[in-house]
């Protein structure tokens, strides 16, 4: 293999030949390009492919590291290197070893099922204590952090619900609350084991506690693997690490990571657990690179910038390899659709003037629902886009609905897929499918369900209902003829209940969820797959529902996605939308520094996407409005200090700013009306 195009740090990385390894660096400075080259080095000193594991945190980033570990290598040397998520790839174990990890016949659910089976638990209830009201998704939420944090539940409520206050006051209320909550996280946790259920946060803990604390376990699993790299090693969070944690006894672990680019403390994740690396890893190093080689000096200035002004020490400073180029701009808009001409406008001019491709240009927002005026303007202009980080595929509705059926089939005692798929046939509301959800609990098997379905339900769609789940029991071994068997019986219906935009874009999705079943031999396999993350088909291309060219023939297509689905993109052009007071960092987040910092990383790391030119937006009337009042998470109101604001500050000569005043205002009517006469213009003689 071919270590010249790399630079003397990242081929010590590639080589090396201690126990284990994080590589700590900062943007650009090829982390991605060291781990697929270690990938590729591997193979070559002869590792099976097939016993490296990659572990990242999209699908997408998996099939990437992968396609270009295979691209370094002759032919088909990298065939079985696995690359995937980590719910991924302990859905793989938990396949495997079902025995093992005492997963047999369990069914796979996702955040939305968790709330549904939550909302079970509670009935009409929720959690009320004065201003505080807890529902299902909040009770979620807090079970959740609790096991990815390994907090207390105590701990949890206070730092979810209070701010992290630890006063007398605090201590009672949560005294008080916490009961409430327990009760209903119980209640929760029983109706999984009744109804074998696994959320995503068991699939990582039966795998991790079983590792721990078992040598047999161990023993098994570490026939394996040999080497486990990990990417993106500064957003795993404490229950992530205890699943890596065992593996240290029984392979290599060789992992990336950037401090500067940890955005998601939300799911529990705290960068300074990279910091710890050494300590919790007996015989590991840790090796810095500094070169950055993917922007252009300016860019790189304003993002080490940013940095510096932060209260933490990352002792960051990116040089460029690539040397000088533009200085970034800053374009103050009026509002959203003064920025989405804006960008449109750039792109059409460097698309058919400056020789760029669409895909040269990243746009990068906050939320995507930020991006809908933009989506528009992009319509408009007939500009093909894609966008990640929004509703994805699986989680459209109408693909809910077909998935249901599915997992009935796959797991009779699926609670909550039968009353969603009981829900879909016309004269069936929630109390009746709650109703005969209740008798197919008590079925012995599946084909006593497709019985008493038959006897029962008589009126209406009665034999479509129990024909689809006839179909898809006899085709377990063609799911793609399940798929399209069940499609075509149920099309009629489906057709109706979305007829608002069945035709032009629903109806399409089925197909390819026909394609993608095909990939996958058995059905839990397949439901938990997709359950798990679908942000891309087959070819790799994302298949979103809330994409308007999804399935476009045209690769070539702007990216617009949310910043937090950006990690490890790059691109020539790129756009970062509404840094304007208020939005960056967010009002709400003032007053908690932690917030505040995470706020300034994913900032940050939208900077550092660019290659060569850096857009910046931000709305003129939210800089004006700077000294008005924000309201903060703890519900005080407090005057906006400049200050507060990330730009605020910012040296003059690092950027370029105007205000854009090239597009038309709209044309303002007079105030008072004239009259007119309407007899006039014609001539009766
Ligand atoms: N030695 C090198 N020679 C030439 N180009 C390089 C070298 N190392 C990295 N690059 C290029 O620099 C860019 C950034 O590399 P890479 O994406 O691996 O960095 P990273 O550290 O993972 O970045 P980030 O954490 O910001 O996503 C890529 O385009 C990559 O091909």
């Amino acid at each position: 293999m071919d270590l010249s195009e790399l630079n003397s740090n990242q081929q010590k990385a590639v080589t090396f030949e201690g126990k284990h390894l994080l590589v700590l660096a900062g943007a650009g400075t090829g982390k991605t390009k060291t781990i697929i080259s270690r990938a590729a080095y591997l193979i070559s000193q002869g590792v099976d492919p097939g016993k490296i594991q990659i572990l990242t945190f999209t699908k997408r980033a998996a099939s990437e590291i992968i396609n270009r570990v295979k691209a370094n290598l002759d032919n088909s040397q990298a065939k079985n290197l696995n690359g995937s998520t980590f719910h991924s790839w302990c859905n793989q174990l938990l396949t495997k070893f079902p025995n093992l990890f005492g997963t047999k016949s369990f069914t796979v659910i996702d955040q939305d099922d968790q709330v549904s089976i939550m909302k079970l638990v509670c009935g009409n209830n929720y959690v009320q204590y004065e201003d505080l009201r807890i529902k299902a998704e909040g009770l979620i939420d807090l079970y959740s952090f609790a096991r990815n944090t390994k907090k207390s539940l105590s701990d949890t409520i206070r730092l979810k619900l209070f701010n992290n206050l630890n006063d007398e006051d605090t201590v009672e209320k949560i005294k008080l609350i916490k009961p409430k909550i327990e009760v209903l996280l119980r209640g929760y946790e029983q109706k999984k084991k009744e109804r074998k259920y696994l959320d995503y946060d068991d699939m990582l803990l039966v795998v991790a506690i079983r590792l721990n604390k078992d040598p047999e376990a161990r023993r098994v699993v570490s026939s394996q693997y040999e080497h486990i790299l990990v990417d993106e090693m500064q957003d795993t969070n404490p229950l992530q690490w205890d699943l890596l944690n065992p593996f240290q006894k029984i392979c290599h672990l060789y992992c990336v990571g950037d401090d500067a680019q940890s955005i998601y403390s939300f799911r529990g994740a705290d960068f300074k657990n990279v910091h710890s690396f050494k300590e919790r890893v007996e015989n590991s190093e840790v090796y810095k690179l500094d070169q950055n080689y993917r922007s252009t000096q300016e860019i790189l200035d304003i993002s080490n910038w940013l940095l510096e002004q932060s209260p933490i020490e990352y002792g960051k400073e990116l040089i460029s390899v690539r040397g000088d180029g533009s200085v970034p701009e800053i374009i103050n808009v009026e509002n959203e659709w003064e920025e989405a001409d804006f960008i449109s406008e750039t792109i059409i001019e460097n698309f058919t003037k400056n020789n760029k491709t669409y895909k040269d240009h990243l746009i990068l927002s906050r939320s995507q629902y930020y991006t809908r005026s933009l989506q528009a303007t992009f319509i408009k202009n007939k500009i093909p886009y894609v966008t990640y980080g929004g509703r994805k595929f699986m989680e459209s509705a109408h693909i809910k609905d077909m998935v249901s059926a599915l997992r009935v089939v796959n797991n009779k005692d699926d609670e909550i897929a039968w009353m969603r798929y009981l829900s879909i046939w016309e004269g069936i509301g929630e109390i009746k499918a709650a109703r005969y959800t209740g008798e197919l609990l008590f079925q012995k098997s599946i084909e006593d369900c497709i019985d008493w379905l038959k006897s029962i339900i008589l009126e209406n769609d009665g034999k479509i209902i129990a024909d689809v789940i006839e179909t898809i029991a006899k085709n377990r071994d063609n799911l793609k003829e399940a798929v399209d068997g069940s499609f075509h019986l149920m099309e009629e219906r489906l057709a109706f209940k979305y007829r608002k935009d069945w035709e032009n874009k629903r109806k399409g999705d089925f197909p390819v969820l026909g394609i993608l079943a095909k990939n996958y031999s058995t059905l839990g396999e397949f439901i938990t797959e997709c359950t798990l993350d679908n942000a891309t088909d087959i070819n790799n291309s994302p298949v979103l529902a809330d994409s308007f060219i999804n399935r476009s023939e045209d690769k070539d297509h702007v990216i617009i996605s949310t910043i937090h689905s950006a990690k490890g993109l790059e691109s020539d052009v790129c756009f970062v939308l509404n840094v304007s007071p208020k939005a960056f960092p967010s009002s709400w987040t003032l007053g908690n520094i932690d917030e505040v910092e995470e706020e300034r990383r994913v900032l940050y790391v939208a900077m550092t996407r660019a290659k060569n030119q850096l857009f910046i937006t931000r709305n003129i009337h939210s800089l004006h409005a700077q000294s008005s009042s924000s309201v903060q998470n703890n519900g005080e109101i407090k005057p906006l200090q400049p200050e507060t604001y990330f730009l605020h500050g910012l040296p003059e000569e690092m950027v370029e700013q105007s205000t854009k005043e090239r597009f038309e205002q709209a044309a303002k009517d007079i105030e008072e009306p004239n009259k007119i006469d309407l007899s006039s213009g014609m001539d009766f003689s």
